[in-house]
């Protein structure tokens, strides 16, 4: 078993690995590419095994030929080593099963015993949570689980509070909450791992990280693709709860939260819940006036032109499916009470950029130049993505003989590429996958945050159904509606924009 230091060092772990869904494209582009990665970092232990499972019948050295294939295609080719994919290949074994009927089932079990000592197995279920159950009840019934099998489930974890209820008694029926692992890939990516850091391991931050030092925060996530051919999926689901019911409500948590006790997950978990218990509902009012629904109509991506919402492929055409949200939210606790926290996030916007921006207040007494008052106010941005870094703005006495005391805006600049040029930086899933090896839980997501955060984007999204109002239109390769510039100029304020 793993021993686990808090300076990350880890023996590694011997595990067996069960990738239901393994011909999808999840398992594809993201997670074959990340266990690739692992092996190559000398991250898997030599006796690891991996076992895909799916309904294609193919056989084995087809199998290996696909997932070679993936490699090829999602793995930089400087990163390809032929050794290590040679020897990355030959843990890979395939079943064709169907997930819903307990027959295919007994070939996992005889998989597991061919394996000889008793390693933990890690059940990975890259498919759709409708399946979750079938496939939790028949492992457990073929009796290719033991005590120390854990399971890892992705995201959406049903579409609503109450059907993220029946998708975790069913997770849960078979699997105890310390067993089950629920991917937020945001928690994986290297800059959001270290607001941990930032936060908890600075004075300098932890004493201004409060409402009397804070005066507004802002957390962009936008991306530049549409909907990439998943309109029967994403049409159900919108903005919403694709990606601010998970990952932008997972950023708010790490930037809003108490510094828990230790870096254990339940004290860093228990302090998230609290957050998002303390998330302020919105009224119908609210709505009107801090939340902003939008859908992207035909424009340009890169200089090419790209079809509209209600013209991707399989479209109907008379969805108000939202493609983009902006809203100002509020943490209504002693931390917090007063300031706004402004989101907002997209499809088909000029670029992708995640970023979080926190806004410190005014000097309360301010001597210099009137004019320049504007400038006056430190600012932290925190970048996820592209080209991670923390980038602190300060103010400086502009130089020159005659600038008199007029000030300068300047960064402290911390650029992850640039400051530790040797290391890469991981995919999530490659951090994920590795924590769910050492049996670590602090990145992933407990029952309890998953259900405070459906609570809350119900209750927002009833309000959205009973006032029946359609999204507003925005170009694609534009940043959102003109609302959404509204919506934060009311309150004398705008979206940073040093990008
Ligand atoms: N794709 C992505 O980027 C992301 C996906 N996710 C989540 O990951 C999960 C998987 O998504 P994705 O990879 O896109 O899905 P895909 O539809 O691409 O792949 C599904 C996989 O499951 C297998 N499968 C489905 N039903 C059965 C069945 N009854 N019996 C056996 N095998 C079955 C398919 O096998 P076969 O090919 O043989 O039919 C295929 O390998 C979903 O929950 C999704 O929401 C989350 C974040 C991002
Ligand atoms: O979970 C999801 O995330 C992606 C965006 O992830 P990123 O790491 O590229 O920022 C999003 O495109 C997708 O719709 C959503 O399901």
């Amino acid at each position: 078993m793993t021993r686990h230091t808090r300076s990350g060092d880890a023996e590694r772990t011997d595990i067996d690995l069960a990738l239901f869904g393994a011909l999808g494209d999840l398992s594809r582009r993201k997670l074959f590419p990340a266990l690739y990665q692992l092996d190559r970092e000398g991250l898997l232990h030599d006796d690891t095994r991996l076992l895909g499972l799916a309904r294609q019948d193919i056989d084995q050295e087809a199998f290996r030929e696909r997932i070679h294939g993936s490699l090829k295609e999602y793995v930089k080719s400087s990163e390809l080593d032929d050794k290590v994919v040679a020897r990355f290949l030959d843990r890979l074994s395939f079943l064709s099963v169907d997930f819903t009927t307990v027959e295919g089932y007994g070939a996992i079990a005889e998989w597991r015993e061919q394996g000889g000592q008793q390693r933990p197995l890690v059940v990975y279920l890259a498919v759709g949570a409708s399946l979750y159950g079938d496939i939790c009840r028949h492992l457990e019934a073929s009796g290719s689980l033991d005590e120390q099998s854990r399971v890892v489930v992705e995201k959406p974890i049903g579409y609503d509070l109450e059907s993220s209820r029946e998708v975790n008694d069913a997770v849960g029926a078979v699997f105890p909450e310390s067993r089950v692992y629920r991917i937020d890939h945001y928690l994986g990516k290297e800059t959001v791992q270290n607001l941990i850091a930032l936060r908890f391991a600075n004075p300098l931050f932890g004493t201004q990280w409060n409402q009397n030092h804070i005066s507004h925060v802002e957390i962009t996530v936008a991306e530049k693709v549409g909907i990439e051919g998943r309109w029967g999926y994403f049409d159900e689901a919108g903005q919403l709860r694709d990606m601010v019911q998970n990952h932008l409500l997972q950023l708010v948590c790490l930037i809003a939260m108490d510094p828990p006790a230790n870096l254990d997950a339940d004290a860093i978990r228990d302090e998230k819940v609290k957050v998002l218990k303390a998330l302020k509902p919105f009224t119908d009012d609210m709505i009107g006036r801090d939340v902003v629904r939008g859908q992207y109509t035909a424009g340009t991506s890169d200089g090419t032109s790209v079809p509209g919402y209600l013209e991707e492929e399989g479209a109907n055409t008379r969805s108000h499916t939202e493609t983009f949200v902006a809203m100002k939210t509020e943490v209504s606790n002693w931390r917090w009470a007063g300031v706004p926290f402004y989101l907002r996030t997209g499809k088909r916007m000029p670029e992708k950029l995640s970023q979080i921006v926190i806004h410190f207040r005014q000097q309360p007494h301010y001597i210099f130049d009137p004019d320049q008052r504007a400038l006056a106010a430190n600012k932290l941005i925190i970048r996820l993505q592209p080209e991670e870094g923390i980038r602190l703005e300060v103010l400086t006495k502009d130089s020159g003989l005659d600038k008199g005391m007029r000030l300068r805006r300047g960064p402290l600049h911390l650029d992850f590429n640039s400051a530790f040029p040797k290391a890469r930086i991981p995919d999530a899933y490659e951090r994920l996958l590795l924590e769910v090896m050492k049996g670590q839980q602090y990145l992933f997501v407990r029952r309890d945050e998953v259900e405070h955060a459906w609570h809350w984007c119900d209750e927002l999204i009833a309000t959205w159904q009973d006032r029946d109002e359609p999204p507003r239109r925005y170009p694609a390769g534009s940043w959102g509606p003109v609302a959404s510039i509204a919506m934060i100029t009311q309150d004398g304020r705008s979206w940073y924009e040093d990008y």
